[in-house]
């Protein structure tokens, strides 16, 4: 069930969760231990830990994921924009947490090839101000203002970057960068072990394993923003077992 004008990713998820709970169920009988998930339909984090859950046993979780790219994507293009660049000159952006208004889309990591240089994204940018207010709230709001001008979910941007995101579990991350993807939290910053948290990860493309980027450092003002989408992601967690705990499927 997709989310319309004026609805929240919350409003979905009673509804969607026991969805994702026949779906992990049938995928616990039915399907092989190697099955690679990646979640799309929102609320998409929750709804791939709810799944996850109700495949154990059969899969491992971590071959769960859900999809962020499409943030990931949006992040790159709105930096490309800014400094007359494309996206491909721009590198290692990253998607903490949910995906979802609480998203945190952060450049602190980031670099951007100008000509012949690679200069960190903050000094490309110029505009730090910026990076903190409008650039955030762009993407954290992007699936919204497309709700409102197509009163539909977006479609073909969100169709490519559940390409990119299978492309890159499959044939593994270039060195040297990183893609985000909600995978199940190993504890690293500090995010909940099994909570389904966006991250920077790596891929090898010969064991098709992803990888939590470790160590980042985090100032305060990112540190506030991961909070604050795990506090999300907590409470949607704990909403859906109820729901799925009262729901007879
Ligand atoms: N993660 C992302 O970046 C991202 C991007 C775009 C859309 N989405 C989400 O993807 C989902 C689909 O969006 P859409 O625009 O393709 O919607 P849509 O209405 O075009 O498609 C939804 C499909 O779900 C099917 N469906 C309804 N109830 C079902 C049930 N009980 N069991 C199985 N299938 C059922 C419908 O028949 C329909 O084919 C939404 O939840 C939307 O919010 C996520
Ligand atoms: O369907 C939505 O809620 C929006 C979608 O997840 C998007 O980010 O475009």
């Amino acid at each position: 069930m997709p989310r319309r004008e004026g609805m929240e990713r919350k409003d979905l998820l009673a509804a969607n969760v026991k969805i994702f709970k026949s779906q992990g169920k049938a995928l616990a009988e039915f399907s092989k231990p190697t099955t690679k998930v990646i979640v799309v339909g929102n609320p998409a984090n929750t709804n791939a830990f709810i799944c996850a859950k109700y495949a154990a046993g059969k899969i491992p979780a971590t071959n769960f994921s859900a999809m962020t790219r499409l943030d990931h994507n949006r992040a790159l293009a709105q930096v490309a924009l800014k400094t007359g660049t494309t996206i491909g000159d721009v590198k290692n952006v990253i998607i903490w947490g949910n995906h979802s208004g609480t998203q945190f889309p952060d450049v602190k990591h980031a670099t951007v090839n100008k000509g012949s240089n690679t200069v960190d994204a903050y000094t490309a940018i110029n505009d730090a101000n910026w990076i903190q207010s409008g650039f955030i709230s762009t993407v954290q709001k992007r699936g919204a203002v497309i709700i409102e001008k197509r009163k539909l979910s977006s479609a073909m941007s969100a169709a490519k970057a559940a390409c990119d995101h299978i492309h890159d579990w499959h044939f593994g991350t270039k060195p040297g960068e990183w893609v985000s993807m909600a995978i199940p939290s190993d504890g690293s910053y500090g995010i909940p072990k099994g909570l389904i948290f966006s991250f920077p990860v790596t891929i090898d493309g010969a064991t098709k394993e992803w990888k939590i980027v470790k160590d980042l450092p985090l100032d305060d003002f990112a540190k506030e923003k991961i909070q604050i989408t795990t506090k999300e992601l907590e409470e949607e967690r704990d909403d859906a077992l109820k729901a799925c705990d009262e729901a007879n499927i």
